[in-house]
């Protein structure tokens, strides 16, 4: 057992900080962009155009391949990630037809 003061629980608490903000701001991200997708949904039923459009998915998952290389996290994570949401994505769009 470490006591609350030891180094290494400090160091611990602050790198948890950080952690605690960037999932915060991973929330605040990923609630602003499901309401710009939320409104492409909306124009897309009004003017009955499919859910899903998988020519975008291609260039946007190539594209997050490439950004993820430069910033030297995985690709695969990265296209797994992207592809989860746009499920979501997809999915409330056929909920609003
Ligand atoms: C948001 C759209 O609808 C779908 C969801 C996408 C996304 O979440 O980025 C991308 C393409 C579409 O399959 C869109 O067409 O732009």
């Amino acid at each position: 057992m470490v006591s609350e003061n030891n180094p290494v629980t400090t160091e611990l608490r602050r790198i948890r900080d950080s952690i605690d903000n960037i999932d915060a701001a991973l929330i605040y991200l990923l609630a602003e962009r499901f309401k710009c997708t939320k409104q492409v949904g909306l124009l897309k039923a009004e003017y009955d155009l499919p859910p899903s459009d998988p020519a975008r998915e291609k260039q946007q998952i190539e594209r997050l391949r490439r950004l993820s290389v430069d910033a030297q996290f995985d690709p695969v994570f990265a296209e797994k990630f992207l592809n989860f949401v746009i499920a979501e994505v997809i999915r409330h769009h056929e909920a609003v037809r």
